[in-house]
């Protein structure tokens, strides 16, 4: 294994304990404060179709921001396996009514029968998870390459132009700057319950 995997690898594990060991009452802050980031955000504001995800492994909760999202006719997207083509994603509907099913890493998720399903391109806004971000926009995610594959039509297109990403995290997430990869799809800022990390200054 070479030393920047073994990089990765430990961060990731490092991480991921750490924001796991945080008490549920510290989850429900940092759910509040990140809600309080997000709203004060023009891109945010802008949007109307709105991508985020359900918390699994301590991840920062993003279910205040669903809730402001259904209060103010905002439409939310959960992400979804795509059944075949490989580590890619699928967006469908989130709504009130919608019945959940756990997917292969115990992350509920919403059925793919019949369900309203929207173009990852026709996103205004996704929200997403990481497992360890830098504040040029770096992001490391949990390994499966799902985000990267999804977005990597955004290398093509001008960069203010289309879909936003903003990920979301716990401010103890926080790294020294991430080495990028080829395929790392950049984010245009990171959203915590403190802060938010504006990659484009
Ligand atoms: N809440 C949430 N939803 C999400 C993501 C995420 O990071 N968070 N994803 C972001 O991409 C996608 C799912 N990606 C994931 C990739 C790996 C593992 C995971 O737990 N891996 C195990 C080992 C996997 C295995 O059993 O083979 C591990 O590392 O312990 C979970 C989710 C889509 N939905
Ligand atoms: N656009 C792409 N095309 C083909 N393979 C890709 C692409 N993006 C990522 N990959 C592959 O996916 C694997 C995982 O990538 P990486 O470790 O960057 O995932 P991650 O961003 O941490 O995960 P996730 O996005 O699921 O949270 C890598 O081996 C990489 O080669």
């Amino acid at each position: 294994m070479t030393q920047a995997t073994d990089f990765k690898k430990n961060l990731r594990r490092q991480m991921r304990k750490a924001r796991r060991s945080l008490k549920p009452v510290q989850q429900r802050q940092h759910a509040r404060g990140l809600l309080a980031t997000i709203r004060r955000l023009t891109q945010f504001r802008r949007s109307q179709n709105i991508a985020l995800y359900l918390p699994s492994d301590g991840e920062i909760s993003p279910e205040e921001v669903i809730h402001y999202c259904r209060k103010f006719g905002k439409q939310c997207y959960l992400p979804v396996l795509h059944p075949v083509r490989h580590n890619r994603l699928w967006f469908i509907a989130y709504n009130k009514e919608t019945v959940l099913v756990n997917n292969i890493y115990g992350i509920k998720e919403p059925p793919l029968i019949k369900a309203p399903r929207r173009p990852a391109w026709a996103l205004d806004l996704v929200l997403l998870p990481l497992v360890a971000f830098d504040e040029e926009g770096g992001r490391l995610g949990m390994g499966g390459g799902y985000y990267d594959r999804t977005f990597a039509f955004k290398q093509s297109w001008r960069k203010e132009r289309g879909t936003r990403l903003i990920g979301l995290a716990h401010d103890l997430q926080k790294a020294d700057r991430l080495k990028t990869e080829s395929w790392d799809i950049p984010l245009e800022g990171v959203a915590t319950e403190k802060s938010f990390y504006n990659a484009r200054r």
